[in-house]
């Protein structure tokens, strides 16, 4: 299998976003001659994955530390962070040696955090497992972490020096799992890159494999849509904030849930709601609306929340990145491939496009 490279601009070293198998070949020139030690951040859970990424990088005589984490979302916290910095000032780790996270777009949010922290930034290179790492959270520099307020309310820009997606891990990662990054890719279909919506149209049922008929073509474009954005706007002050789609409400769903519901799926629920709200504002029509629980749900993605928990949402929605001071701001669209922004919208909205959703 040819492997497909994407390159990504913006940061101060332009990166590629290489997807194929056989991949791996690259870590070694990418985290560079000089990195003496290379930290391999992977869950604990997944160590077979993570082992043939230390064995290559062994073998170009770099010396490993494995450094296993909890596994999701449970390691995107400060005390674990904190146990990987100590880990690394126990090991000597210099600015020469280098950062490598393995694993789903949690476990890459966190080792990206703990390379963009670590003697004030080291060399980070990224390799997701999961569908939506590939094309969404491995790539662009934002890293982070949860605090009890919020999610990812603690993090940093930090571009990797390189993201390796190999493909053949896909089919080893849970159905529910993969489904939950078809959320991001058909978010990057309603932001910018309509082809992917229909090409998830055609085959519904092939969008949901790994082997499905249109599955490379639909990861190369999403993975196209966010390296475009993050290129011309690294640190979100314009238009990088359309990739937050969904993620206002997704985010408070996902604090609401204890992290125990996929960012997939929130985010799935958070699109059909900002859909909702450029209804109301007038800024789509009802059948570009509908598109969105269509596409959704033809896929398994879920549409709907509960009605009760609208109090505690609209509530955790206040500490959302996008807001300023008490305004809180949306993405909605203009038209499907179109978002813009939405400042300041009335409770009395807000409530009703909730409604849309409540179950
Ligand atoms: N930084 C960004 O720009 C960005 C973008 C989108 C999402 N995110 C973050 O990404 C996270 C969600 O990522 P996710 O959906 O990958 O979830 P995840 O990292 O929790 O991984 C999902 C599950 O799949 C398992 N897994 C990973 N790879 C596997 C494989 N190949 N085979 C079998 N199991 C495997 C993991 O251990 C985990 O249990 C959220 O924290 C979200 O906030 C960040
Ligand atoms: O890369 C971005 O920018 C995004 O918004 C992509 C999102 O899919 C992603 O979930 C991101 O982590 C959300 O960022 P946040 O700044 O809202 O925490
Ligand atoms: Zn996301």
């Amino acid at each position: 299998m040819t492997a497909t490279r994407i390159g990504v601009g913006g940061a101060a070293a332009p990166y590629d976003v290489v997807v194929g198998s056989g991949v791996f070949a690259e870590l070694p020139g990418l985290v560079g001659e000089q990195a003496a030690q290379v930290a391999v951040i992977h869950p604990e859970g997944l160590a077979e994955l993570a082992w043939p990424v230390q064995r290559v990088l062994a073998d170009a005589g770099h010396g490993v530390l494995a450094l296993p984490v909890p596994d999701g979302e449970a390691a995107k916290t400060a005390s674990v962070a904190a146990g990987l910095w100590e880990r690394l000032g126990q090991a000597g780790f210099t600015r020469s040696d280098a950062v490598v996270g393995v694993g789903g777009g949690a476990t890459t949010d966190l080792a990206g955090f703990v390379g963009a922290t670590w003697l004030r930034g080291v060399r980070t290179v990224l390799v997701p497992t999961t569908l939506l790492g590939m094309v969404d959270a491995a790539v662009g520099g934002k890293t982070g972490i949860n605090t009890p307020e919020g999610k990812n309310l603690v993090g940093a820009f930090h571009p990797p020096a390189g993201v390796l997606c190999d493909l053949a891990t896909l089919p080893g990662l849970p159905a529910a799992d993969y489904i939950g990054g078809l959320a991001e890719v058909i978010k990057a279909g309603f932001i910018a890159d309509t082809v992917i919506l229909d090409l998830v149209r055609a085959d519904p049922e092939g969008a949901v494999r790994p082997e499905g008929r249109h599955t490379r073509e639909i990861i190369e474009r999403a993975i196209a849509v966010k390296a475009a954005v993050v290129s011309e706007d690294l640190r979100e002050s314009g238009r990088r904030e359309f990739l937050n789609y969904g993620h206002t409400l997704g985010h408070a769903i996902e604090r609401a849930e204890a992290y125990r519901f996929r960012h997939g799926y929130a985010v799935s629920v958070g699109m059909v709601f900002a859909a909702e709200l450029a209804r109301l504002d007038g800024r789509i029509d009802a059948a570009a609306a509908a598109a969105h629980r269509e596409v959704l749900t033809s896929v398994g993605l879920p549409v709907t929340y509960a009605r009760g928990a609208w109090p505690g949402l609209r509530e955790s929605m206040r500490v959302d990145k996008k807001a300023r001071g008490a305004t809180v701001r949306f993405v909605v669209l203009d038209a499907i491939g179109s978002p813009a922004i939405l400042a300041g919208p009335s409770d009395a909205l807000l409530e009703r496009a909730y409604e849309a959703v409540a179950v």
